[in-house]
Formats: C-alpha cells, sequence, structure tokens
C-alpha cells in the first residue's frame, strides 16, 4: 500500500540573520502492507509529519521515490489524493458552517452525490458518535467530539488506506482511549490500511501490528512492539530478598542476566524473555536457600526500546527540540 525509498525534505530557515538548512526527512524507506495499521513513532520534530506530508502529496520530496495505493506520490498525486484519507494534525475543521454542512461539502469534493454524502457521513456521525451533532457547530463540540469529526471528514469517501497525524493529541484519556477504538475498528470493520504518527508509546503500542521508529530524520527500527521490546532491552526482574541474601540473590540472577544491579534488597537485572527464564530462575533461588520476599517482572516500555536505539529517552529527545526553532521563518520548502 505505502512504498517509498530514500525520501528527503529539507527545509531552509532563518533565525535572525542566520540562515540555516533543516534535513527534516533524511533518506527514508518504508513498505506497508495492505491491512496493516503502522504506528510511525518519534519525539517532536523527528520528522514524522514531514514524512506524511510528502506520502499525501502535500509536500513534494526533494529526493527519492514514493508509491501510495499503487500511485506515483509526484507523477499520480490526483490518483494519490482520491484514494487515501487523511487526518492532518490541526484538524480540518474551521470554517463557521454546521459540521453536517462541512461533511457535505468535503465528500463533494470528492465527487459524490448530495445522496450519498449524506448516507455515507450519518452513517459515519453514528459510528463514531456523533449522534445528534450533524447540525452543530464545530467550535462548540468538545475536543474528542472534533477529533472524531474530522476523522469523519477523512473517512468520508471510504478510502482503503488512511493517515492520522497525532489523532489523539490534546485529548483527555477517556477521550483518548474512545478514539483508539475507532481506529482499530477502521481495520476490523472496514479492511482500512492506517498509517498513524504519535509520540505515544501507549498509542503507538495498543494500535500498530508494526511500529516504525523516527529519529532525526532517519528511521531506526520496524518491527512489531514485542519484537522491539525483546530485541533491544529485556524484561526487567526484580527479587527483593533479606539483606543477608542479597549477594547469593545476585548471582543467582547474574547468571541469566545481561547485568545486574542492586538496590538495598532488590537485585534487578534484564533477561530476555522474562516467561522462559524465570521458572528455572526461581527453582535455583530456591535450591541456593533464598527466601524471596517478592519478585517483580516489567515487560519493557517502548522508551526502553528508544533509548537503547538512540542513547537518548523519547522525554529526553522532546526537550531537545531547540527553542527558537518556533521563530524561525520559511524559505523555499516546497509546499
Ligand atoms: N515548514 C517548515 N519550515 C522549516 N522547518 C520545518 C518546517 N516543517 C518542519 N520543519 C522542521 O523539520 C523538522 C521535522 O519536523 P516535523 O514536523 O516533520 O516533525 P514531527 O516528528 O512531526 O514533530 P511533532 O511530533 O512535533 O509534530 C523539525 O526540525 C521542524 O522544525
Amino acid at each position: 500500500m505505502i512504498t517509498a525509498r530514500g525520501l528527503v525534505q529539507t527545509f531552509h530557515t532563518r533565525v535572525g540573520k542566520e540562515k540555516k538548512e533543516v534535513r527534516a526527512v533524511d533518506g527514508v524507506d518504508l513498505d506497508v502492507a495492505e491491512g496493516e495499521v503502522v504506528g510511525f513513532l518519534g519525539p517532536n520534530g523527528a520528522g514524522k509529519t514531514t514524512t506524511l506530508r510528502m506520502l499525501t502529496t502535500l509536500l513534494r520530496p526533494d529526493a527519492g521515490t514514493a508509491t501510495v495505493a499503487g500511485y506515483d506520490v509526484v507523477k499520480e498525486s490526483a490518483q494519490v489524493r482520491r484514494s487515501i484519507g487523511y487526518v492532518s494534525q490541526a484538524g480540518g475543521v474551521s470554517s463557521g458552517a454546521r459540521a453536517g454542512e462541512e461533511v457535505m461539502d468535503h465528500g463533494m469534493l470528492y465527487g459524490l452525490s448530495q445522496k450519498q454524502v449524506e448516507t455515507r457521513g450519518k452513517e459515519l456521525f453514528a459510528q463514531l458518535q456523533l449522534d445528534g451533532l450533524w447540525e452543530r457547530m464545530p467550535k462548540n463540540m468538545s475536543g474528542g467530539q472534533k477529533r472524531r469529526l474530522d476523522i469523519v471528514m477523512g473517512l468520508i469517501h471510504d478510502p482503503t488506506l488512511v493517515f492520522l497525524d497525532e489523532p489523539t493529541t490534546g485529548l483527555d484519556p477517556q477521550a483518548r482511549a474512545n478514539l483508539w477504538e475507532h481506529i482499530a475498528r477502521l481495520r476490523t470493520e472496514r479492511g482500512a490500511t492506517v498509517f498513524l504518527t504519535t509520540h505515544y508509546l501507549d498509542e503507538a503500542d495498543a494500535l500498530s501490528d508494526r511500529i516504525v521508529i523516527i529519529d532525526q530524520g532517519r528511521i531506526v527500527a520496524s518491527d512489531t512492539s514485542d519484537n522491539l521490546k525483546a530485541q533491544v532491552s529485556g524484561d526487567l526482574v526484580t527479587l527483593e530478598v533479606a539483606a543477608d541474601q542479597v549477594s547469593l540473590a545476585a548471582e543467582k540472577l547474574g547468571s541469566v542476566a545481561q547485568s545486574v544491579e542492586v538496590s538495598g534488597t532488590h537485585v534487578s537485572g534484564r533477561v530476555a524473555r522474562a516467561g522462559r527464564v524465570v521458572p528455572s530462575l526461581l527453582r535455583e533461588v530456591e535450591a541456593a536457600g533464598v527466601a524471596l520476599e517478592s519478585i517483580e517482572v516489567h515487560r519493557p516500555t517502548l522508551d526502553d526500546v528508544f533509548l537503547t536505539l538512540t542513547g537518548r529517552s523519547l522525554r529526553d529527545a522532546e526537550s531537545e527540540t531547540p527553542a527558537d526553532e518556533s521563530a524561525a521563518s520559511t524559505e523555499g520548502a516546497n509546499a
């Protein structure tokens, strides 16, 4: 459904008198199969939106090629646009019209008849729990309702490939969970392929068949969440024992874990797959006469994965975004 090779996008900006070049996307390759839900994860400024804008034909790549739904994003941009749904980060609903009118206009832009748009629009309103809001002005809707209305707009022409740019940013936890259900249903009920950007680790984890991680314009990993976690971090096993048994427990854990840390009466270490290692570890510990107070196993998070791959945690990477970037003016971007 999506194939990209060597995508590059460079922005020329100016901060005061100084000219600056930002290579926002630096040689990105992507392959997304039909029916896949792919989470495109990375810190602020990593290049997620810029990649998405190239794939949705809103930005012409400086280098590289991409086909989306079988069409070339540069040479066949009109066909690409007709084949995809795109829900941008900012949301698309901005005029003073009523929600239903916005949907009607949007659907008719795709060449659907008034009747078709109305039928489909009302069906989507029901599916996305917007019943009764057809006549409501978007500015009088809650954040979650507005975001779901954005999704109605993105789906009005029944695309089989949907791009969602940070669909839940700014929503409260309940509205996020609610939207997650709707996104998951896009695939199960409509068979859609979904490509979504996010910098929420739990969101990528909950929704995606596969996670592609981008950092500083480059893809640093692409795999299922479980495989990523298993490859780079391992599960954290923590044993709590009596003070005089700490070194014995550390020795036993050290025989199966990569490195062992001791903190008071807690001994911790990472193992590749805890489910396979812990039963025999427990037998060993017991045979050595160590009385366990407690044992805890933590699956690694995607943040652990990011840390292992880049040497920084996602949170640190987010706070590295230069503060003066918002003051930068754009030159020569080919949007
Ligand atoms: N129009 C533009 N002009 C200049 N620089 C830009 C422009 N758009 C993006 N950038 C820069 O390109 C880099 C990548 O930005 P992009 O918006 O693609 O990141 P992102 O991963 O989507 O971030 P976020 O999670 O904050 O949306 C950043 O350094 C950003 O400041």
